[in-house]
């Protein structure tokens, strides 16, 4: 079986074309700056990489020129559009509806429409990246498989907040939790590179890419996470605060005069690493840098960021009473061998963790890299969305069935 995944973001597309027989990536790539000058396709094939600038005016266009390219002479894998048996798209909010992925149909499409108020960056480009395939590819089955699922059944302690409930009851404000596919996928495969069984195991995976989440799962179960209501609760991010006094908002708007979409701005897009050095950068990269050339602004900030997650560590350890292992996945999470040698050395010796300096210093490489003696495992675990994506399409396709329970 041949899947398509398609992550369709606000202006840029990731899709991977997978043989599902093998579980083989066959291309994967993503069209990017859709809708604004300097559009183009960063493709993958075969270890060889190609850019291939083309005008894309919106998502339509893109996934169109997405779909040329899969069969294209020089830069495609196959040779009609027959062969691909099915999409999987990546939904990011799925409200309290859905706790695991499911066959689109117009009666899922509503439902992802209406969540779109609980998720206005994330939910509309997914949407249009459904639809157009609907189009372009009529008759392929196509699978929904949301960010949120995977948190979906956290219990009632953990997901409601001290608000009045009427709010819960009235527009649904609860935390939700995100980048479920990824804590889903490196916390089972945690159990399996450490041989221990995946339903009686206390896991804690920390997802550090630009947006950046911690969960708790227990016996195989999300049941707590740092996203909330919206992905900008929980860690210090790219672009985003993570966690503030929520009385900040209504200060900022009183004494700067905004309004309160300004402020969700300047909350999610101008905030966290980005506000933190004054516009300088949101990516690590740049900030780690820096703090090695012990520039004093780019240090703080990196304590700040490692001081966030490693608080949130130390809570989920309290949520399970325990943990057996705990993970770091996504950008900085797999290639940060500094972030992660302090988060362990300054915050969870008490613990009894160690970390094999040697075994830590690589990027992108599962594997352990505490010590034989350390009492709780640590771990790289590179995450891998698009396979789960892939694997969840092929099991409701295969078995005919409309949604999958985790
Ligand atoms: N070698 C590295 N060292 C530190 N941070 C890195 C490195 N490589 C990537 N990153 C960080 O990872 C982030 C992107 O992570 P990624 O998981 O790809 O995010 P997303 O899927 O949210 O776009 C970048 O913003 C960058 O800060
Ligand atoms: C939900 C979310 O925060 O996703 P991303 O990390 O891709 O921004
Ligand atoms: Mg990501």
């Amino acid at each position: 079986m041949i899947v398509l995944v398609v992550n369709s973001g606000s202006s840029s597309i990731k899709y991977q074309l997978l043989n599902m027989e093998d579980e083989t990536v066959l291309c994967k790539g993503m069209a990017e700056r859709i809708g604004i000058p300097g559009s183009r396709i960063i493709h993958k094939k075969a270890g060889e990489k190609f850019v291939i600038e083309k005008p894309m005016a919106n998502h339509d266009d893109a996934l169109k020129f997405v779909l040329e390219t899969l069969k294209d002479e020089k830069y495609g894998v196959i040779n009609d559009f027959k062969e691909i048996d099915a999409v999987g798209h990546r939904v990011v909010h799925g409200g309290e509806k859905f706790s695991g992925s499911v066959l689109i149909d117009d009666e899922v499409i509503k439902a992802i429409e209406e969540f779109s108020y609980l998720a206005p960056l994330h939910n509309p480009p997914n949407l249009m990246g459904i639809k157009a395939i609907m189009r372009l590819l009529p008759g392929v089955p196509n699978v929904g498989v949301f960010d949120t699922a995977f948190h979906a059944k956290m219990p009632k302690k953990a997901y409601l907040y001290a608000i009045p409930y009427k709010y819960y009851e009235k527009y649904k404000i609860r935390r939700y939790g995100f980048h479920g596919t990824s804590h889903r996928y490196v916390s089972r495969r945690t159990a399996e590179i450490l041989g221990i069984d995946y339903n009686n195991s206390k896991i804690i995976t920390v997802h550090l890419g630009n947006g950046a989440s911690v969960a708790a799962v227990k016996n195989g179960k999300s049941v707590d996470t740092s996203m909330g209501f919206t992905p900008l609760e929980g860690l210090v991010m790219g672009t985003r605060s993570g966690d503030l006094d929520p009385s900040i908002v209504t200060f900022l708007m009183e004494k700067e005069g905004l309004t309160s979409e300004e402020v969700y701005t300047i909350l999610n897009k101008k905030s966290g690493v980005l506000g933190l050095t004054d516009n300088f950068s949101s990516d690590m990269r740049d900030i780690e840098d820096k703090a090695l050339e012990n520039d004093p602004l780019c240090r703080l900030v990196l304590d700040i960021y490692e001081y966030r997650i490693a608080k949130y560590i130390g809570a989920y350890v309290a949520a399970m009473n325990g943990v057996d292992a705990i993970s770091f996945t996504a950008g900085v999470g797999e290639n940060s061998p500094i972030t992660r040698e302090e988060i362990c050395e300054n915050y969870l010796s008490y613990l009894g963790i160690k970390i094999d300096k040697e075994k830590n210093n690589v990027k992108g490489v599962e594997r352990v890299i505490s010590t034989p003696d350390s009492k709780v495992s640590v771990l790289i675990v590179p995450t891998n969305e698009e396979l789960m994506i892939a694997r969840d399409t092929k099991e409701i396709i295969e078995k005919g069935i409309k949604q999958l329970e985790y």
